[in-house]
């Protein structure tokens, strides 16, 4: 059996300008969304990956459309990783959110 270290080349400064920084934008770049590998490669890729990719989009633009969120204090979210197969949050993300009038009118 062959595994790849997909972490570490996602943090691989030879790759990445910034690794460790939540930089987005950097996918605006021609070839940049090519990189990632989130659902390996190859034969055993994940063969959910167009379902997945298309859920976690319609999740998302969803929560934001349909709530307005706050954070509960004041301090920033820390975004510094667990350990875990799933790069869960060190600190659990707390949030407020209320329904934005539109969801009224769509249930
Ligand atoms: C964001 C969501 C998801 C992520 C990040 C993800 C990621 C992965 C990864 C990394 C693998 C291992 C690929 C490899 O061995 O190289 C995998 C395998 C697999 N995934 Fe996903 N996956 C996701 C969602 C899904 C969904 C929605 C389904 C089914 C509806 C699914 C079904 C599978 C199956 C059956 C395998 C095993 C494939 C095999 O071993 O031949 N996954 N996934």
């Amino acid at each position: 059996m062959v595994l790849t270290n997909v972490w570490a080349m996602h943090r691989d400064p030879t790759l990445w300008e910034d690794p460790e920084l939540f930089k987005p934008e950097r996918f605006e770049k021609e070839g940049e969304a090519e990189k990632p590998m989130p659902f390996g490669m190859g034969r055993r890729a994940c063969p959910g990956a167009v379902l997945a990719q298309r859920l976690v989009s319609l999740v998302l633009a969803t929560l934001v459309q349909c709530f307005e969120w706050e954070r509960v204090g004041e301090e920033l979210v820390d975004m510094t990783e667990d350990k875990g197969a799933t790069l869960p949050k060190l600190v659990p993300l707390r949030t407020m959110c209320k329904s934005r009038p539109i969801v009224g009118k769509l249930i």
